[in-house]
């Protein structure tokens, strides 16, 4: 059976044009053109996937993800960015989006993409690794050598083997996940299954019965009896990201059944036994939001007996490299493509820029340049997002200079203004250059300026970031 999919997209064309691509290559498609349209239409439909514009007329991207949760929890979403919009799409995958795709879209970026969301049977959380992957599972990440990665691996290596609680602290995309699974697989429940489940996409009504499960009739919809999460990683471990998002009543059930170790299923009487190793994430702190009054102070130091903060990607500069240099030999490998490797211009953007999808945005930017570069090629700054390439630092001192130089000095404002002038430019020149797959012959024709112009142009933008 092809898989369906539903595109959400306010730009006909664009929702034509996918729709269109994805049919050829056997999927079934319907198009929606508003998110309010775009949800009526998930209601009737029983579709596999869910392609939407993070920008919608009537709603944007959280909302909609929002919304379709609430009717299935476990949809499966990917979400088309303008690259404006990079650091809301970040959010969006804290949200329970499987991954964004900025524009301008690359077909062949959506397929692959697509492919990997539903071979994976996409199912709101991340299911336990089945066992032949595990044995993957060393050469699956990249392990640093930089002093940060040290310090991260051997607290790691010092919690692995007990029991303890753990609590990861870190920005999106820092590969908190990762650092629980790796914690998993040397403890000594590593044969028994791993669950993730992010806490963020858990709907109020919800909650309950996706972490206790829950029996026949316990609620409207209610239709059979199901296991919940602390069900299905008995024996193992069970990894609550973004747990500041639980109600206080969920939490007082969690810190029930850390200190009985069993627990009820929803509208059940049976009491369970539960041995699980409880792993969590958060990306604020814990122990502030206790202050708040947002979190169980008890059940925060139940869960407390060990933390760990994984450094954001801009403060291990000396690992984009090796990282960058990793994903590209695994995205390589995925869509089987040689490529050379980076050019010293992209390495240099790399550096400038602050990543604030941390390790996801790298690899995002790695894997889109893969797919942009021909075989056999160099990644080049052509293939990056504007974003990257025109990220101009904040100089550290910005923030302590004296007001009354930068007021008084004349070059610091005719120096931005040329730089949005550049970056405008730049931009228009993008545009055009991807929409011809980067022949900078036919790019040159459009933009009505010689071929050497262009160069210049590039070459000069290079030269000022
Ligand atoms: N050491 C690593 N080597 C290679 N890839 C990594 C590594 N750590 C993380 N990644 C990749 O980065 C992406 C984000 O990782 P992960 O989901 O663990 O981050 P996270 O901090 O849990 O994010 P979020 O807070 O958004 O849930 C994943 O695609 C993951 O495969």
């Amino acid at each position: 059976m092809p898989n369906k999919l539903l595109i959400i997209d306010d730009d006909v064309d664009l929702c034509h044009l996918l729709s269109r691509y994805l049919f050829k290559k056997g999927y079934v498609t319907e198009t929606a053109f508003s998110g309010n349209k775009g949800i009526a239409k998930y209601k009737t439909g029983d579709f596999d996937a869910v392609i939407a514009d993070y920008r919608l007329g009537d709603m944007d991207g959280i909302q909609l993800i929002r919304e379709l949760k609430q009717i299935n929890s476990k949809v499966a979403i990917l979400i088309i960015t303008g690259y404006s919009d990079i650091r809301p799409a970040i959010e969006v995958t804290r949200l329970g989006a499987f991954d964004y795709i900025p524009k301008p879209l690359v077909p062949e970026e959506v397929l692959e993409i697509l492919k990997k969301m539903l071979n994976r049977e996409y199912s709101g959380e991340q299911a336990a690794l089945p066992q032949n992957e595990a044995i993957l599972f060393e050469q699956d990440y990249y392990i640093g050598t930089s002093d940060a990665t040290a310090d991260l691996y051997q607290q790691v290596n010092v919690v692995a083997p007990t029991n303890y609680s753990v609590v990861l602290y870190g920005e999106s995309g820092t590969g908190k996940e990762v650092i629980a699974r790796t914690i998993h697989q040397n403890s000594k429940r590593s044969k028994q299954p791993f669950v993730a489940i992010d806490c963020g996409t858990l709907s109020r009504e919800l909650a309950g019965s996706e972490l206790f499960g829950h029996v026949k009739g316990a609620f409207t919809g209610a239709l059979q009896d199901k296991e919940g999460h602390f069900e299905m990683a008995n024996g193992g471990t069970l990894f609550l990201d973004e747990i500041a998002n639980l109600s206080s009543d969920i939490q007082a059930i969690l810190l029930r059944i850390i200190q009985e170790r069993k627990f009820k299923r929803v509208g059940g009487n049976r009491e369970i036994g539960s041995d699980v190793r409880i792993i969590v994430a958060s990306n604020e702190n814990l122990k502030a939001a206790c202050q708040k009054g947002k979190f169980r102070e008890d059940l925060y130091h139940r869960l407390n007996e060990f933390a760990i903060h994984l450094p954001a990607l801009r403060d291990r500069p000396d690992e984009i490299r090796p990282l960058a240099t990793f994903f590209l030999k695994k995205c390589c490998e995925e869509s089987e493509k040689k490529i050379n490797g980076f050019s010293e211009h992209v390495f240099a953007a790399f550096q400038r820029y602050d990543w604030p999808g941390n390790l996801r945005e790298l690899r995002n930017a790695v894997r889109r340049a893969v797919l942009l570069t021909p075989p056999g090629g160099t990644i080049t700054e052509e293939t990056l997002l504007p974003e990257i390439i025109t990220h101009t630092p904040v100089p550290d001192n910005v923030l302590t200079q004296d007001p009354a130089p930068m007021a008084s000095a004349v070059s610091p404002t005719q120096d931005l203004l040329k730089d949005v002038a550049g970056r405008a430019e730049y931009q228009a020149i993008m545009n055009v250059l991807q929409r011809v797959n980067f022949n900078k012959k036919k790019a040159a024709e459009m933009l009505n300026i010689d071929r050497k112009t262009l160069y210049n142009k590039l070459k000069q933008f290079q030269g000022v970031n």
